[in-house]
């Protein structure tokens, strides 16, 4: 959705939780093939821009690739001028710096770190998914904090700002590849390494237009990818994690190690099923309603 925006010349685009006061948490979150049953997006565009006739073009174009379903209230968008100041303003006020434990914060790029000697991991939020906020970011960047990452190779699949792959390089790790089927995740994630000093050792890929159907990252010239991680992390929600089991598997050296979150953890037992043949020594946390799920490759 948000690749439909820019290609139509928005300056940003970015879809966030859509919260109602009589709309219980629970409620929201339903399906799991997305990440919100319904969400809001916001996008800014230049003031000399005829907004109607993109508004046109958007429905035109999400119509068949992802039918769009607005408020019963009938209003499909709501179009407003901001001065420049003024909504960066806004942003900027809505993310702080969140100490997600001891000594690992994700501090926006325009605050001072409150404590400069912790594993502090840079970030222009707002971009992508991945700013700290959501219970399944914190329990992933926990969970990495507790590996011995020194010297490892981490593929972060499902990437989105690259907050995952950027601090397990800032704990150590030699190298990461971060992949999304986003490309403004992937040139997120790109900006975000820059802005901590590790776009060195992280790549990142695209891997294919459709988020129902990414190719392998092989398929995207990536010729060393098969059985050459040490961890694997994947947030990306129980449909695409019940698809790409044996994928994600083929990725590890033997004794790697896998995180799983994006799903509930009432979904386990069913994802459970998908990666039992590869993977052993489950662990699960959780946070809220939402679960981390460790394993460690059991085959080669
Ligand atoms: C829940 S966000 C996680 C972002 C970040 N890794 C974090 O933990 O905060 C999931 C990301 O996975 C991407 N994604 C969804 N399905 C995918 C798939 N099948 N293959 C690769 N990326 C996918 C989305 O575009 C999104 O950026």
């Amino acid at each position: 959705m948000t690749d439909e925006l820019l290609s139509l010349g928005a300056l940003s685009a970015s879809v966030e939780e859509y919260r109602t006061l009589d709309a219980p948490e629970q409620e929201i979150f339903g399906d799991s093939s997305k990440v919100w049953e319904r969400c809001t997006v916001q996008t800014l565009f230049s003031a000399s821009t005829d907004v109607g006739a993109i508004l046109a073009l958007w429905h035109a174009q999400s119509g068949s690739a992802a039918p769009l379903k607005y408020e019963a209230g009938g209003s499909s968008a709501h179009v407003e001028e901001v001065p420049d100041q003024e909504w960066m303003d806004s942003v900027r006020a809505s993310y702080q710096p969140a100490c997600i434990e001891e000594g690992l914060w994700i501090v926006p790029s325009w605050c001072e770190p409150p404590e400069p000697t912790a594993t502090n991991i840079i970030l222009e939020p707002g971009l992508a998914f991945g700013t700290g906020e959501h219970p399944t970011t914190r329990l992933c960047l926990k969970a990495l904090a507790r590996l011995p990452l020194a010297g490892k190779r981490v593929i972060d699949y499902g990437t989105g700002s690259g907050v995952l792959a950027i601090a397990a390089l800032k704990m150590g790790a030699s190298e990461a590849l971060g992949t999304d089927t986003d490309a403004l995740a992937v040139h997120s994630a790109k900006f975000n390494a820059g802005l901590n000093g590790v776009a060195a050792s992280f790549r990142t890929e695209q891997c294919g237009a459709s988020p129902d159907s990414p190719e392998p990252l092989a398929a995207a010239g990536l010729a060393d990818v098969e059985a050459s991680f040490d961890v694997c992390v994947a947030n990306i929600l129980q449909g695409p994690l019940l698809e790409l089991g044996p994928r994600l598997a083929s990725y590890l050296k033997p004794n790697g190690v896998i995180l799983l979150s994006g799903i509930l953890v009432e979904q386990w037992a069913a994802v459970k099923d998908v990666y039992e043949p590869f993977f052993a020594e489950f662990e699960v946390a959780s946070e809220g309603k939402w679960a981390l799920v460790t394993g460690v490759r059991s085959d080669s």
